[in-house]
């Protein structure tokens, strides 16, 4: 039988790529967008850490399996440190990327490449009934861009520019974006917990 894991997230993008992430690994992913009834968690943290213990604990609850959590988001310096944990939500709450950009570029302007900085950071948080919850953490360096560039990719991926690539991350291929990322980082983290994660739930 295929083993199964519960990601606790409504995102496209962020599905897709933990579908690609674990599918090497011979695991079936779901998502909350298989569950379209399940109910919405507010992310009421400080930190990408709380919003994912908060996201993994209530799914984990109501399917009673154990699930995986991931909150993430851009942290720029020259904006201390924002959008953060509000990443999703920066221009709005009907959460559109392409607002979200726009308004980090409108107030990144005149700033020059080298002030630029940036880090995507991912949170991961296990949880199950009964289970001490974990939490793993990855981040990616990089550099926030003067426009957008690239297709592929999700949410500021068109304007986060990786050093070592020399392209946005929306210019890469999912293959090299899943070798760098935050969210794959933070996944490697959880290789010791991985048996227990698929085994317990069949
Ligand atoms: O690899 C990434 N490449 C580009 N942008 C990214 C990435 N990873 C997170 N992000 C951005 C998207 C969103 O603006 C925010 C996540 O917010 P976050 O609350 O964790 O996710 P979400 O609300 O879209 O879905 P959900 O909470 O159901 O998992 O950070
Ligand atoms: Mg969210």
């Amino acid at each position: 039988m295929m083993k199964q894991v519960i990601i606790a997230t409504k995102n496209v993008g962020k599905a897709r790529e933990f579908q690609e992430l674990l599918e090497k690994k011979g695991i079936e992913v779901k998502s909350l967008l298989d569950f379209p009834n399940c109910p919405d968690v507010e992310e009421t943290g400080s930190t990408f850490a709380e919003n994912a213990v908060l996201k993994a604990e209530a799914m984990a609850h109501y399917f009673h399996a154990i699930v995986i959590a991931d909150d993430s988001g851009l942290s720029i310096d020259a904006l201390d440190g924002r959008p953060g944990v509000y990443s999703a939500r920066y221009a709005g709450e009907e959460k559109n990327d392409q607002k979200n950009i726009a308004k980090v570029l409108e107030e990144l302007k005149g700033v020059p490449f080298e002030k630029r900085t940036a880090r995507f950071h991912c949170a991961l948080a296990v949880a199950a009934p009964g289970r001490r919850t974990t939490v793993v953490e990855g981040t990616c360096e990089g550099y926030i861009t003067e426009v957008p560039k690239g297709e592929n990719g999700f949410g500021y991926d068109p304007i986060f520019y990786v050093p070592q690539k020399g392209k946005t991350m929306a210019e890469l291929s999912k293959e090299e974006k899943n070798q760098i990322s935050h969210r794959a980082k933070a996944l490697a983290k959880l290789e010791k917990q991985w048996d227990e994660i698929i085994n317990d739930k069949e």
